[in-house]
Order: C-alpha cells, then sequence, then structure tokens
C-alpha cells in the first residue's frame, strides 16, 4: 500500500494569558486566547518518530508568556505578527506560523476592578513564513444583532416541502462572525477594528432586509467601502429564528410582540464580499 504524509501542522491551542499593565494605582487588563501552529519538515516526526524538527508545542506556550513580559500585547494582530514572525525563524525546520488570538472585553469598574463584558469576542489570525511572506484576518464573532422589524422573506423557491408563510414583517437576528483580509499591514489595527465593527452594525440596523443573504452582502460592502485598508469580508451569520406564538387561543391577538426563540435548528447564511481587484488570498483562510 502506497502512503505519504499529506498537509499537517502542530502547536499549542489556547493558551490563556492575562496581561495586567500597572500605571501606578490604576491597572490595565488584557484577557487574550492565543493558538500557535507551526508547519515545515517535519516528515520524520511522523515517519519515524524523529523529534529532532519538533520545537515542543509546550515551548510555544511559555513563548508565549514570555513575549507578553517582555514586549507587552499591544493590538492582537501585532502580538500573533510578532510571535508568528520569532516561529518562522527559530528553527530551520519550521518553515511556516500561524497564530490565532482571541480577546475577550472587561469593562473598567474601578482603579483595579473590572467586569467581564459577555458580548462579543475580537478575532485575528496571522501567518508568516521564513521568506517574509505575511497576512493578516482581523475579525470579531458572538456580536448578537436584532431589528424587531425592518425584514421581510417570500418570492423564495417553493416545492412540495414546503410550509413556510410568506413573511412581509418578521424579526432578524443573528449571532455575527465576521473576518476581514487586510490588503497589506496597517499601523492602525484597533481602529481599523472599531471602522468596521460600525460598518456591520449600521449596514445590519440600516438595511431594509429581503433576506438574511441581502443583509449579508450589505455588511461586507460597507465594510469594504469605508474601510480602504481591507481587501475581502467573510461573513457566518445564523439566522436566529423569532416565531410569533399563536396567542388566539387564550383570545388574544399577537401583532408580532410575542415570540418563541428557537435556538434549533437554525438557518445558516455564509458568505464572503471582496473587492474585484483583491490580491491572491494565498494562506490567509487557512
Ligand atoms: O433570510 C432568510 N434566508 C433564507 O434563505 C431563509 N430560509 C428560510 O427558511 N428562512 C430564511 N430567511
Amino acid at each position: 500500500m502506497a502512503v505519504k504524509l499529506g498537509p499537517n501542522r502542530y502547536g499549542k491551542a489556547q493558551t490563556r494569558l492575562v496581561h495586567v499593565v500597572k500605571d501606578g494605582p490604576v491597572h490595565h487588563i488584557r484577557d487574550v486566547n492565543v493558538s500557535t501552529s507551526l508547519s515545515g519538515d517535519m516528515e520524520a516526526v511522523h515517519l519515524t518518530g524523529d523529534n529532532a524538527a519538533v520545537l515542543p508545542t509546550d515551548t510555544q506556550k511559555n513563548t508565549v508568556y514570555a513575549f507578553a513580559g517582555r514586549h507587552g500585547i499591544g493590538q492582537i494582530e501585532e502580538f500573533a505578527l510578532l510571535l508568528a514572525g520569532h516561529f518562522a525563524r527559530s528553527q530551520p525546520s519550521i518553515h511556516h506560523a500561524r497564530v490565532e488570538i482571541e480577546e475577550y472585553a472587561w469593562r473598567r469598574e474601578g482603579p483595579h476592578s473590572f467586569a467581564r463584558e459577555g458580548g462579543e469576542v475580537r478575532t485575528c489570525v496571522v501567518h508568516r513564513d521564513r521568506d517574509g511572506r505575511a497576512s493578516v484576518v482581523s475579525g470579531l464573532k458572538d456580536l448578537v444583532l436584532l431589528n424587531s422589524t425592518g425584514s421581510e422573506f417570500h418570492g423564495y423557491a417553493v416545492d412540495e416541502y414546503t410550509t413556510l408563510p410568506p413573511a412581509a414583517d418578521r424579526v432578524l437576528a443573528t449571532a455575527v462572525e465576521a473576518r476581514w483580509r487586510h490588503t497589506g499591514g496597517t499601523s492602525s489595527y484597533g481602529s481599523s477594528y472599531e471602522r468596521v465593527r460600525r460598518c456591520l452594525v449600521e449596514a445590519f440596523t440600516g438595511t431594509h432586509s429581503r433576506s438574511l443573504q441581502q443583509t449579508l452582502y450589505a455588511m461586507g460592502e460597507r465594510a469594504l467601502a469605508t474601510c480602504e485598508e481591507i481587501c475581502e469580508v467573510r461573513l457566518t451569520l445564523p439566522n436566529k429564528h423569532h416565531f410569533a406564538v399563536d396567542l388566539s387561543p387564550f383570545g388574544l391577538a399577537n401583532d408580532n410582540e410575542v415570540f418563541f426563540a428557537a435556538d434549533r435548528p437554525y438557518g445558516l447564511i455564509e458568505g464572503s464580499v471582496l473587492r474585484e481587484d483583491a490580491p491572491d488570498a494565498g494562506f490567509a483562510w487557512e
């Protein structure tokens, strides 16, 4: 039987790191979850068990903590680029590093007190290879949005299994997962994040929706029109269905005011919006 090793990578998943920056009595907190993944000349470890090419995942975890202590975190994209650049050069056997970071927000409650924000999570995925090629994808997830009107869904294809009644007015709700690809480097990932996020929210709330697909496109289009530093937006939008409850058994009308919020099954609308002249994505989405 002829077989060979296919694509592979290895690393430390979900290194949880909290960094407290002390400015006298006023402290600042950063809370991140870092996953590193390396690839390169890894035939021997898989085929013969020779570990000489393998920088241990334990070392990768230590490096995350040491770099936080030495450099601070800054914007998560910058921290990921720093780590990926280090790993891609650290061993001759390692050719490529992928670093993924999630950041959890905390709200200030006092000089050294914080309350964890329950909502959205900021994300990034950075790739670097030893030839200096790099890609940066920024994003967010768990941004839950709802329009209580301004959404319709009708005119869809019908077959013998279709029972869905057309909706002239419905609740539209989703938990946005968005990732956007930067065309090149940017000096301000923080302000870029805020602008893209605002565009996504404004397009969701401001679009009179005939489908979540139409809203998805509007969200990507708005972000690309406003934020010239990005060239592609990928969106994953679960349709968090809200079904109006039939209150007629209780002698009550229901003018789209009382809903059953179902959690499953849910529609899942996914798509990419990109510039006509977007450069090749290379390894950015891997
Ligand atoms: O916005 C929607 N898109 C669909 O594709 C779809 N399908 C469905 O049953 N409801 C909806 N809503």
